[in-house]
């Protein structure tokens, strides 16, 4: 395995007005090149401490970060990034917020409209990209918010809860066309989530994780066949991985039997 995220006994902790909060404790961890990697655990455990800390916009409180084999002073180059609530800006079009990224980075206009529109068209937005985003919904908004994340084809994307605020059919939908836009790019993507049937459905492997402070309980292999379509989740395979994850946080005291 190449490891693309190596994460040695990264610790993190939060000064507050009330005193130190402990948030994550001796991580250690890989992401291998071109996997697809998920953080899970309730709500508080420091799935979205973690992800920041890899994107570098937090530092660690001890351990180590190296993204492909460099140590963080900030964001790593050909990063990409998904949050929970859409940061996208009301005053422009949804073509002009795709397209932000490739402006900071000086990349020609013409190409990049190109391929911002073909994006757009394949997350079935074509019809709306000369829209504000207050004119679309909820789901349309956070499928634009991927689609810059993933205009200027980076390495890694890292996914903060992107579906945690939507409607179960169309997260189902978004969990769909992710694993077609990974099967066919293979990009490294980490993905946090509370969801155990979404780190199922998505992931090679689920980093399970618990409270106070935040630390990885057991790394989950997920051998489900791909490409994975919804109906996946009737098959017993699916279940068997469900009822494993269920039943390690059940026995942590984390979900009820
Ligand atoms: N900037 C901060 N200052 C102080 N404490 C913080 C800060 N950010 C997070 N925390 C604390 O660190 C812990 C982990 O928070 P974090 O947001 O990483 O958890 P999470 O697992 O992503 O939660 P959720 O699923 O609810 O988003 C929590 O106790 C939280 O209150």
């Amino acid at each position: 395995m190449v490891a693309c995220v190596e994460i040695r006994a990264a610790g993190k902790t939060y000064s507050s007005a009330r005193g130190p909060v402990v948030a994550l404790a001796d991580v250690s961890m890989d992401v291998a090149e071109g996997e697809f990697f998920s953080l899970l655990g309730p709500s508080g455990c420091g799935k979205s401490t973690l992800l920041k800390c890899i994107a570098g916009l937090e530092g660690t409180s001890t351990g180590a970060i190296r993204v492909r084999g460099q140590g963080l002073a900030g964001p790593p180059k050909g990063l990409g990034m998904v949050f929970q609530r859409d940061v996208l800006l009301d005053w422009r079009t949804i073509l002009e917020n795709v397209l932000i990224t490739a402006e900071f980075q000086g990349l020609p206009k013409a190409e990049m409209t190109v391929r911002a529109r073909a994006l757009l068209e394949r997350f079935g937005l074509g019809a709306f990209q000369d829209r504000h985003p207050w004119e679309l919904s909820g789901g349309m908004r956070q499928r634009a918010s991927i689609c810059r994340a993933l205009l200027c084809e980076p390495e890694i994307l890292l996914m903060d809860e992107p579906f945690g605020a939507l409607d179960a059919m169309t997260r189902d939908d978004l969990n769909v066309e992710l694993t077609r836009i990974w099967q066919s790019a293979r990009r490294t993507v980490v993905f946090v989530t509370h969801s155990i049937a979404e780190a199922v459905f998505l992931s090679d492997r689920v980093a399970m994780m618990s409270p106070g402070p935040g630390r990885i309980v057991e790394i989950v292999p997920i051998d489900l066949p791909r490409p994975r379509l919804l109906s996946i989740r009737e098959t017993p395979e699916f279940a068997r991985h469900v009822a494993h994850i269920r039943g390690l946080f059940a026995a942590l005291g984390i979900v009820k039997e």
